[in-house]
């Protein structure tokens, strides 16, 4: 028997995910149980991200040397003098999620290896070390997403989060959940804690007034009065389902949620490609179907971001295109597109 496609890519992943998450939950530990968390500083999560950002790109160098990353974070900040303070606690806590202890020049040059400027052509990585970096320092749900694009295509993502409920139903239960895909292979959850992987898959509802819908809590990064606008046009009755970050993805992958709107708060704002690179391949293959606002897929081949997209909208594949309808009419009562 042959081995699976992205077998090797796929493993690899998953132990820099695993790494990298585990240092997050670390820094938050600390930071609860310090003082800096409260002093609405912004320090602390760029610690967090650098530190991730750091772990993911070391791991995935050592198996995949020529592999370029497309990554959020890069080391502007933390060189010179004034870096300095930044940079000694960033390296204290990426050596704790690595085999091979990094120097300074080396985090340095490790956090630039995500510089890539992306593309349609050939193998990259794409990697955001914390999504949701104000659900992070909320203390609710972030996610460390991690994905291979190879010819503008999504072909492995994998995502970790240290703060979502292994089981929806108990919330207070065991937290920390990883969530693995690899193009036409099927969703997969796991717990940080075990090696079992469950098959996920998103729930097919008969009518959209059974439907909950997913959003950004930050009415900043998606439009929250459109959202309820479409909802009630569709017959939705639940109240929206508020999460950070690309948990959002991982919810309706099993089936927690049917829908997720995402929509433009300003025309000029680009999706960036580890927002979503991981989480529309679980939905992908969890049954759903991931497009823009006008129903076109996500092109992932434009570079650092969505350039030709905008907003996001996933559903199942059975409701996909009568919610597209809903958010045309709401978004564009002229009938623009
Ligand atoms: N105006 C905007 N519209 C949409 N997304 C935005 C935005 N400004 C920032 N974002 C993105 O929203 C992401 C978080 O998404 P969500 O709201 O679903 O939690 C942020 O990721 P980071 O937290 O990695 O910076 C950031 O990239
Ligand atoms: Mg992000
Ligand atoms: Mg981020
Ligand atoms: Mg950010």
């Amino acid at each position: 028997m042959s081995a699976l496609a992205f077998a090797a890519e796929r493993a690899v992943a998953i132990n820099a995910v695993l790494a990298a998450s585990k240092v997050c939950q670390r820094v938050f530990t600390k930071l609860v149980n310090g003082e800096t968390i409260t002093k609405k500083d912004k320090s602390p999560v760029t610690i967090a991200d650098y530190s991730a950002q750091a772990v993911v790109n070391s791991i995935l160098y050592k198996s995949f040397p020529e592999d370029p990353i497309v990554g959020e974070e890069d080391s502007k900040d933390l060189r010179g003098e004034e870096g300095r303070s930044m940079r000694e606690k960033v390296l204290d806590l990426a050596n704790t999620g690595v085999d091979q202890p990094l120097t300074e020049n080396s985090l340095l040059e490790t956090i630039d290896r995500g510089t890539y400027s992306g593309g349609a052509h050939g193998r990259m990585w794409a990697l955001d070390p914390i999504d949701g970096t104000k659900g992070f320092l909320r203390g609710e749900q972030f996610a460390v997403c991690l994905a291979l694009i190879v010819d503008g295509q999504v072909q492995v993502g994998v995502m970790g989060c240290p703060n979502l409920p292994i089981d929806a139903k108990n919330k207070d239960g065991e937290k920390g959940c990883l969530f693995i895909t690899v193009k036409g292979q099927g969703a997969f959850q796991r717990n940080f804690s075990s090696l079992t992987e469950t098959p996920i898959s998103m729930s097919a509802i008969q009518s959209l007034t059974d439907a909950s819908f997913c959003e950004s809590v930050e009415s900043g990064h998606s439009n929250q009065s459109d959202s309820a606008k479409i909802a009630q046009l569709l017959g939705i009755t639940k109240a929206p389902v508020r999460m950070d970050s690309q948990c959002k993805y991982c919810t309706l992958s099993r089936g927690d949620a049917e829908i997720y709107l995402r929509l433009p708060v300003s025309a000029t704002y680009q999706e960036k490609i580890w927002d979503h690179a991981s989480g529309s391949l679980l939905v992908a293959e969890a049954g759903g179907i991931v497009s823009d606002i006008h129903g076109r897929p996500l092109d992932f081949s434009k570079g650092r971001t969505l350039a030709s997209n905008s907003g996001v909208i996933a559903a199942h594949a059975k409701i996909h295109a009568k919610v597209i309808e809903a958010v045309q009419t709401v978004l564009f009562p002229e009938g623009k597109l």
